[in-house]
């Protein structure tokens, strides 16, 4: 027991998440309970609009939480400082890159920047960082490429490598399959599963890829209406839990495939 517990890297206790303007507090969830391990990759998957990025922006600070607390390998986010928790947990956005003039190389060095000086210039140990990623992630022959020059996946690929580049125990990706074919969607995911395996990070992502999450996580949190559910893919298939997910009227969900079904 003592050992599991210090394979948590991510705690969430009695969290509540939502938005609050001076007049009025919306919650989007609550009671949310869970323990991240070390090293795994874990999926967060639910319905359009259920809070899967307001959970996920919750747990990366981006907006604070409504009550409960939120723990990074046993230190409460509150006291976290920006820099400090740059070290620990980064972070791959939706959001269109800023400057798609910068070139691939430095792209992903801008990931070195909780480290460098104010200048930002990059030390050898950085350089090796930087090719280190280039090459986890299969996209060296894309080093001295513009941004504006790449597909979606090749960008999906360095924004990948960027959050490799930040060396941190924590990678939380927000929908990294979107726009992206299926071919591409497994192979990013199938890429972010080995990376866990290869480098012991732990990887969080939010999809809508429950399909392949429930074969390559080894842990999902599964958002529902009154309930968030964090547990093995195996548990929440014998549990019932992604039966439920979507009206049966149009979805149903076949426990003996793992894999949902158009109702006919
Ligand atoms: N800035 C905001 N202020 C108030 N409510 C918001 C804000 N952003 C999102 N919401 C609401 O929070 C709820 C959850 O939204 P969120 O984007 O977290 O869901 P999601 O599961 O990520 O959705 P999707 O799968 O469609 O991306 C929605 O009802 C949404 O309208």
């Amino acid at each position: 027991m003592a050992n599991n517990k210090n394979n948590t890297i991510l705690k969430a206790h009695q969290l509540s998440i939502g938005y609050k303007t001076k007049k009025i507090e919306t919650i989007i969830a609550s009671n949310i309970n869970f323990e991240l391990k070390k090293g795994q990759l874990i999926g967060l998957v639910g319905a359009n609009g259920i809070g899967k990025s307001t959970l996920l922006r919750t747990l990366i600070k981006v907006q604070p939480s409504l009550f409960g607390s939120i723990q990074i390998n046993n230190k409460d986010l509150d006291a976290t400082s920006t820099i400090d928790l740059a070290k620990q947990l980064s972070i791959v956005l939706t959001e269109p890159l800023l400057s798609k003039n910068l070139s691939v190389f430095e792209l992903i060095a801008l990931g070195r920047h909780p480290y460098t000086n104010w200048i930002g210039s990059l030390s050898e140990n950085d350089l090796t960082i930087i090719n280190n990623a280039l090459e986890l992630v299969n996209i060296l022959e894309l080093k001295e490429k513009r941004c504006y020059e790449l597909s979606d996946g090749q960008l999906q690929k360095v924004m990948i490598a960027r959050a490799l580049a930040q060396d941190t125990a924590i990678i939380a990706l927000d929908e990294p399959t979107s726009h992206l074919d299926m071919y591409h969607k497994a192979y990013i995911l199938k890429l972010l599963q080995k990376l866990t395996k290869e480098t012991g990070k732990t990887i969080l992502f939010s999809s809508h890829e429950i399909d392949l999450a429930i074969q390559l996580c080894d842990t999902m949190i599964v958002m529902q209406k009154n309930e968030v559910i964090c547990d093995q893919p195996c548990n929440l298939i014998s549990d019932g839990v992604f039966e439920t997910l979507f009206p049966k009227d149009l979805i149903s969900f076949d426990n003996k495939t793992g894999s949902f079904r158009v109702s006919k």
